[in-house]
């Protein structure tokens, strides 16, 4: 047996199935990619164009496929050798199956996290490339992988069309000694030793993609670590940084003083005052004029007009569902206008006028980018599988051009500043929920915006770690960032707004300085809300 086993005639006959397999599944993975898309597209002829591919090659015998692609070619005039064919027809299989895998690893990643790369400007295939691919990559290695052992296997069909392979080969020296069990058995053990190859390949890959592992083993390898969003092979961790967990974060009274102290000392206040805002200290920057949306029925803004000075911190309160976070997400296009128009420093955000009506602009991403707008959200919406300091570098090196070198420096000081410059190397699951949100204002700061957009920043975070995050806030405002504020943080709101808003059902129902709406409120609707958020001694009762 051993001398079959170490046979060149069989193991040309594994070479050429090992060639088959790779380059199909290359091709089949970069079509199936193709096809994921096209399956996750807002068209629907786009949709069911790669439905109704999936669903016949799925749907068909792949020996019969594989036959009529060695007929059919020729009459096209396409003369091609068996080998190639067999490729072109296992990757065509592959194509609609590795599709779903990679449908279904793309769908397991959270939404958020396209939400937050949006917010920074990324474009789609930017996004796809650096956040959602990588993070998909846990889901979608043991499928490929096991696609990849089948194909090997199935190899063995491609004989029908006279390719020359393993088990073909095994075949043909038993049809002249009929010594099956020997030579079938060494054939056998000749595809365990390739599957054992790409099994260990798989090991290898999904300890890679593994959020858990210690990627301060990992070593730099340049272009692939910078094509798959440091993932493949991350880049080397800065110096002196470990991935160990934290043990645990400074004291919050000692982190909220260090945290204010450094924020002083660190050029926030020049970036609150950006020298390429037009509109003076002071005068309108977002300008909301008659903001209308509805989702199907539902009118979820009836016709906001609200203006925000530069320099201004304005706090949006209003009970669940009264179109708060709809609102702000429409200042920076995370959502589209159906009606009505918003400018910032006298610009439209990624949208011009078709027919009266506002329409998105072709390159929306790019002029996201160039509004540069910050945004905070409720959940963080960290890049999971990145660093801290990959977190904050992403966009200034991907979006806006800024040289790693001096991203990596200004993601350093904006880490600082935030309190958390010892924890630059670490994962985000590896941080508390305020020291993440920390890292996502640093992540916001980074684009050197012109406003920020805080979307209940604190709703999600343990009470004992809101302070830390709100100390952020309040010396971004007293630093002159013009800040729109979602919140539920009547204090912060008391003590940081120059302007509380309070909206009810789409409206906005009463606003002015914290003093009048949270102390003493006009309306019943904010006097109730106020009651129910725990604020029950309004300037009314008091009296
Ligand atoms: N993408 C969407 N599709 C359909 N309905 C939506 C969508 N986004 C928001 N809504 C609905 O619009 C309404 C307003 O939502 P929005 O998140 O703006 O409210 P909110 O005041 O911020 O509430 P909360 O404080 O609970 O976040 C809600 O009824 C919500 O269910």
């Amino acid at each position: 047996m051993w001398g079959y086993f170490l046979s060149p005639f069989l193991w040309q006959g594994a070479w050429i199935a090992l060639k088959i397999t790779t380059v199909a599944m290359a091709i089949g993975l970069l079509l199936g990619l193709g096809l994921a898309l096209m399956r996750l597209s807002g068209f629907w002829m786009v949709r069911s164009t790669a439905w109704f591919y999936i669903w016949v090659i799925r749907g068909t015998p792949q020996l019969l496929q594989l036959v009529f692609l060695f007929d059919a070619l020729p009459e096209l005039g396409i003369r091609l050798d068996s080998i190639t064919t067999a490729i072109i027809g296992f990757a065509l299989n592959e194509a609609a199956f590795s599709a779903e895998i990679i449908r279904g690893g793309i769908l397991s990643v959270n939404r958020n996290q396209s939400i937050a790369a949006d917010s920074l400007g990324m474009g789609k295939f930017l996004t796809l490339r650096r956040i959602i691919l990588p993070q998909a990559m846990r889901a979608i290695l043991p499928g490929v992988f096991n696609d990849t052992i089948g194909m090997l296997k199935l190899t063995s069909i491609a004989s029908i069309i006279f390719v020359n392979e393993l088990t073909f080969r095994a075949q043909q020296i038993v049809g002249q000694n009929f010594r099956f069990f020997t030579v079938f058995i060494a054939a056998g053990l000749i595809y365990l030793v390739m599957t054992s190859a790409i099994s260990l390949l798989q090991s290898w890959l999904e300890q890679r993609y593994d959020l858990e592992a210690d990627r301060t083993k990992r070593k730099d390898a340049g272009p692939l670590a910078r094509l798959t969003g440091g993932f493949l092979f991350s880049p080397a961790r800065p110096a002196g940084s470990s991935n160990e967990a934290p043990a645990s974060d400074e004291a919050p009274a000692v982190a909220a003083t260090s945290v204010a102290r450094q924020l002083d000392e660190t050029w926030l206040a020049r970036i609150a005052t950006a020298d390429d805002i037009v509109a003076p200290v002071g005068t309108p920057f977002v300008v909301a004029r008659n903001v209308q949306k509805s989702y199907g029925d539902r009118q979820v803004l009836a016709g906001i007009d609200l203006t925000v000075n530069r320099g201004e911190c304005v706090v949006i309160l209003g009970p669940s569902g009264s179109g708060k976070s709809t609102f702000l997400r429409m200042i920076n296009h995370l959502e589209g206008l159906d009606w009505g128009e918003i400018r910032v420093d006298g610009q439209t955000v990624g949208y011009d006028y078709a027919g009266g009506r506002p329409k998105a602009v072709a390159g929306l991403a790019g002029a996201k980018a160039r509004a540069r707008i910050g945004m905070v959200f409720q959940s963080f919406n960290l890049f999971g599988h990145l660093t801290a300091l990959e977190n904050v570098v992403e966009a200034p090196v991907r979006v806006h051009g800024t040289s790693p070198a001096d991203a990596e420096k200004l993601g350093q000081e904006l880490l600082a500043s935030v309190g958390l410059g010892n924890h630059t190397a670490h994962l985000p699951h590896r941080l508390s929920g305020g020291q993440q949100q920390r890292v996502a204002i640093a992540r916001a700061l980074a684009i050197k915006p012109r406003l920020m957009l805080f979307d209940e920043p604190t709703s999600a975070l343990d009470p004992e770690l809101v302070g830390e995050v709100l100390t952020v806030m309040r010396r971004l405002a007293a630093a002159g960032m013009t800040m729109v504020v979602v919140t539920h943080e009547i204090r912060f709101a008391r003590d940081v707004a120059d302007r509380v808003i309070f909206m009810d059902e789409g409206n906005i129902v009463e606003q002015g300085p914290p003093e009048q709406v949270i102390d003493a409120p006009q309306h019943e609707r904010t006097r109730r809300f106020l009651r129910m958020v725990g604020q029950v001694e309004t300037g009314e009762e008091k009296a």
